[in-house]
C-alpha cells in the first residue's frame, strides 16, 4: 500500500462526519483570481505554504503559528498562500485554513487530498479561493465532476499531476492551472525533472503551469523557470526559514519580458499573446512589416491590457503620431529613427527610444533622452530596424542606463535569446525576422521564443 492510499482511505473516514454537519466558519472577503494573476506576472510567483508536517519529513514546524506566518508570507509579496487542512499525516485543519482566511486578502489554497464534494464545501466555507485535485488520486470521472463542481462555485482549481501519463488525464478537462509535484507520491522522491518532463507536453499557454515540491533556493526556481513553470508551490524551505521574508523574495526571480515586433495577422498576434508576450509591436513605418492604422485597430482589439502596444515609428511627425497612438489605440511609441528627446517630450507618450549600435559612441547617446525604455538595436540595413543583425551586447554596459529600462534587440533568435538575456540581463528582449520562416511570423517560433527568453536566467 503507498502513502497515497492511505491517505485517501483515511479521508474516506472522514466524510461521513463532513456530511452530518453544516460548515460553520467566519465568512471572509472574496479575493482576487489566482489564475488571473499569474497570468500577469514579471517574475516567477510563489506560492508559500502553511505545513506543520507531512507523511515523508514527520514534524517540520510544528511551533509555527498559521496566522502569523501567513501575515509573513503575504508581506513578502506570496501570490497565494497555501494552506494544508489534512490533519492525520499533516498535521493541518479547517480552522488553520479560516483563521488564515481572515487575517489575508490574497488568494487562499486549500491543500487537502479532496475525493469528495463535501470537502470542497468545507474548503469554500472555510475561505479558500483555490482547491486541489491531485490527479493520482481520483478516477478520470471523479478529477472531471470535482473540477465542475468547484468552478461552479467560482473556484480556482489547481490540477496536480506528477508525470505525462496524469498530464494527458488531467487535460481532458481543460484546466487553467496544472502544478506539477515534482514529488512522487508512491514514493517520495523528489526530482525537479519531473517539471521541464511534463512541460514539453504542456502546449496550450493559457494554462498556468506551476511547479510544486524540492524548491529550497532561487537555483531550483532558475530550474523550472527555464521549463516554463510560472509560479512555485513552496512549503518545507519557508516552513524552516529563518529569514521567511528574504527568503520567499529570493524566489522571485525576474522573468525577462518580451516584446515581439512586426504582427500583421490575428493568428501571430494571438500565438504571441498566448506565449506570454509582454508587448506587441506595430510597423507604422517604411517596412516589408507596415501595416495601416485599420489594420491595427483590428488587432489591437484581440490584445488584453496587460499586454502592451507599441506603435514603431522612424522620424514621423508629432501630430500623426498623436492621432495613431489615440485610434489603435497604443500603450508606447517606439522611436525607431533620428527623433530627439525634445521631440519625444514634446509627444509626451510613453516612449521606447531606440539606438542603433555601431560602437561605444551610440550607445552613449542613450543619457540624453528622458524615456521609459531605452532599446539598443543593430544598424538597420534596408530600413531603420528589422535587419536580422545582431551587435556586440558588451557595448550595453556602457550606456550606463538602469538593466530595468533596457531592452535588448537585434537578430535575437530563438537559439541566441536566452545568450543574450544572460549576458545584458535587459528587462526585455524584442525581436521580430527572428520568429520568421521565408519572412513571415510564425506562431511556433514565437512560443519558443518566448519560452526560452523568460526561462533564460537573469
Ligand atoms: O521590424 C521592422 O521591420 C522595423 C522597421 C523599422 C523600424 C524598426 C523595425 N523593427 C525593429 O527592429 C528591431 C529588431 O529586429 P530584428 O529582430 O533584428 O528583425 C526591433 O526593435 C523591432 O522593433
Amino acid at each position: 500500500m503507498t502513502i497515497l492510499t492511505k491517505i485517501i482511505d483515511h479521508k474516506k473516514t472522514e466524510l461521513d462526519s463532513l456530511r452530518a454537519t453544516e460548515p460553520n466558519f467566519i465568512a471572509t472577503a472574496k479575493r482576487p483570481s489566482l489564475y488571473e494573476q499569474l497570468r500577469q506576472t514579471t517574475t516567477v510567483q510563489v506560492i508559500a505554504e502553511m505545513k506543520r508536517a507531512s507523511p515523508s519529513k514527520g514534524d517540520i514546524a510544528t511551533h509555527v503559528e498559521p496566522v502569523e506566518q501567513a501575515k509573513t508570507y503575504a508581506a513578502a509579496g506570496a501570490a497565494c498562500i497555501s494552506v494544508l487542512t489534512e490533519s492525520k499525516f499533516f498535521k493541518g485543519s479547517f480552522a488553520d485554513l479560516n483563521a488564515v482566511a481572515r487575517a489575508v486578502d490574497i488568494p487562499l489554497l486549500c491543500k487537502d487530498f479532496i475525493i469528495d464534494p463535501v470537502q470542497i464545501d468545507y474548503a469554500k466555507a472555510a475561505g479558500a479561493s483555490v482547491i486541489l485535485l491531485i490527479v493520482a488520486a481520483l478516477t478520470d470521472e471523479e478529477l472531471a465532476s470535482l473540477y465542475a463542481y468547484a468552478t461552479s462555485l467560482g473556484l480556482d482549481v489547481l490540477v496536480e499531476v506528477h508525470d505525462v501519463e496524469e498530464l494527458a488525464r488531467a487535460l481532458k478537462i481543460n484546466p487553467k492551472i496544472v502544478g506539477v509535484n515534482n514529488r512522487n507520491l508512491k514514493t517520495f522522491e523528489v526530482d525537479l525533472a519531473q517539471t521541464a518532463e511534463v512541460a514539453q507536453h504542456l502546449t496550450n499557454n493559457d494554462i498556468v503551469f506551476i511547479s510544486e515540491s524540492g524548491i529550497w533556493g532561487p537555483e531550483d526556481v532558475e530550474v523550472v523557470a527555464k521549463a516554463g513553470a510560472r509560479a512555485v508551490l513552496v512549503g518545507e524551505s519557508l516552513m524552516r526559514s529563518d529569514d521567511v521574508v528574504a527568503d520567499l523574495q529570493a524566489l522571485q526571480i525576474p522573468l525577462t519580458k518580451v516584446k515581439v515586433c512586426g504582427l500583421k495577422t490575428s493568428e501571430h498576434v494571438e500565438a504571441a499573446v498566448q506565449a506570454g508576450a509582454d508587448f506587441i509591436g506595430f510597423v507604422f513605418a517604411p517596412s516589408k512589416r507596415r501595416i495601416s492604422v485599420e489594420e491595427a485597430i483590428e488587432l489591437a482589439k484581440l490584445i488584453p491590457a496587460n499586454v502592451k502596444k507599441v506603435g514603431v515609428f522612424v522620424n514621423e511627425d508629432v501630430e500623426t503620431i498623436r492621432a495613431i497612438a489615440k485610434t489603435v489605440p497604443l500603450d508606447y511609441i517606439q522611436y525607431h529613427g533620428d527623433e530627439t528627446n525634445d521631440f519625444i517630450q514634446q509627444v509626451g507618450l510613453p516612449a521606447l527610444k531606440a539606438f542603433s549600435v555601431r560602437d561605444a559612441e551610440d550607445v552613449k547617446k542613450a543619457a540624453a533622452f528622458n524615456v521609459d525604455y531605452y532599446l539598443f538595436d543593430a544598424p538597420g540595413t534596408d530600413f531603420r530596424g528589422g535587419s536580422g543583425h545582431t551587435f556586440d551586447w558588451s557595448l550595453v554596459e556602457e550606456a550606463n542606463i538602469p538593466s530595468s529600462k533596457v531592452i535588448v534587440a537585434g537578430g535575437l533568435t530563438v537559439a541566441n535569446v536566452a545568450e543574450a538575456v544572460q549576458f545584458v540581463h535587459p528587462a526585455a528582449v524584442d525581436v521580430s525576422s527572428g520568429v520568421e520562416r521565408d519572412g513571415i511570423k510564425d506562431s511556433t517560433l514565437i512560443q519558443a521564443f518566448i519560452r526560452n527568453a523568460k526561462g533564460a536566467k537573469q
